[in-house]
């Protein structure tokens, strides 16, 4: 598969800091990158040149191989995450409105359908929801019919539900054959969306891969999680790492350690047993939990 997006040793330095300090990758046609990392990693600074909105101050961005130009906007779409929406119009409105301001574009029937609009469209834009204005920004984003979507942290602030909606859409365009940029401070879901995931901190990338990549490279353990009332004043020979009310032991073997709690009288009705998540990689890697 060819690489739409080709990054070359981008950089940009402020006054007082190195915000993005010399990353390289190439994004493939047709999928999901995600660029993880914790706060002030550089992520929204990396995307912003990506999206040709700041320069850098120095390396290079190729669009299907060639330097960024002026046709580069016409042919991205970028879901911010505080659009100005046009307040008194409704929702048809605000769609024509945007749709209006490019010479071609997708079929305002279409986005209504695929971003689920329909039973809203005569709203006006302040009246709703918090998943029916991400729907909206992301119809959007699409009213160019971009080959290139940003969505920057487009679930922040949604309840469960609305963000797992908000997933599918994301698929659904995806299997419409665009290519998607994605921000997010969400491990589930970047491990449910991404195909590639390039996870930053201090300006630079610090791991790459698809997500499963990423977990069997670093990890050839489980976690057995427990209640910290079971393990209390119990001599357990087990290094345990205490998270809220539970306690995790991390192991690659699951056999012995299950052996050595029961030896030590630890109750195990309430015993759990998961594989290495994206969010323990995270923490492993940069040192720091995800902002929620
Ligand atoms: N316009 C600016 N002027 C000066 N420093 C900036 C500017 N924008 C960002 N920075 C700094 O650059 C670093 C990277 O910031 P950036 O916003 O790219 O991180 P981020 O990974 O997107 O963080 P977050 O998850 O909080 O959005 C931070 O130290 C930030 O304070």
């Amino acid at each position: 598969m060819a690489a739409i997006l080709t990054v070359r040793d981008l950089r940009k330095r402020y006054p007082k800091v190195v915000a993005v300090d010399g990353v390289s990758f190439e994004v493939e046609e047709g999928i999901c990158f995600s660029l993880l990392g914790p706060n002030g990693a550089g992520k929204s600074t990396t995307v912003e040149m990506l999206e040709g909105i700041l320069p850098p101050s120095a390396g290079e961005i190729r669009f299907r191989g060639r330097p960024l130009d002026a046709t580069y906007r016409e042919r991205i779409g970028i879901q911010f995450q505080n659009t100005a929406l046009q307040d008194f119009l409704t929702v048809r409105e605000n769609l024509r409105f945007f749709r209006a301001l490019y010479r071609h574009g997708a079929d305002i029937d279409e986005l209504i359908e695929v971003c689920r609009l329909r039973e809203f469209l005569d709203r006006d834009t302040r009246k709703l929801s918090g998943g029916q204005r991400q729907r909206l920004l992301l119809a959007i984003a699409l009213v160019n019919d971009p080959e290139l979507l940003f969505l920057d942290e487009p679930t922040t602030g949604l309840d469960p539900q609305a963000r797992r909606n908000f997933w599918e859409l994301v698929r659904s365009i995806k299997a419409r054959g665009k290519t998607i940029v994605l921000t997010t401070h969400y491990m589930e879901e970047a491990y449910l969306l991404s195909d590639d995931i390039a996870i930053m901190d201090h300006g630079r990338i610090i791991a790459r891969g698809s997500p499963q990549q990423l977990l069997s490279e670093h990890f050839d353990d489980s976690v057995l999680e427990l209640p910290v009332s079971a393990v209390a004043g119990k001599s357990l020979a087990l290094p345990l790492l205490q998270r809220g009310e539970w306690v995790e032991i991390i192991t690659a073997d699951v056999g012995a350690a299950v052996r050595s709690l029961l030896a030590a009288d630890v109750p195990l009705d309430r015993l759990r047993i998961r594989p290495r998540t994206l969010e323990d990689l995270f923490l492993q890697l940069t040192g720091s939990e995800l902002r929620t």
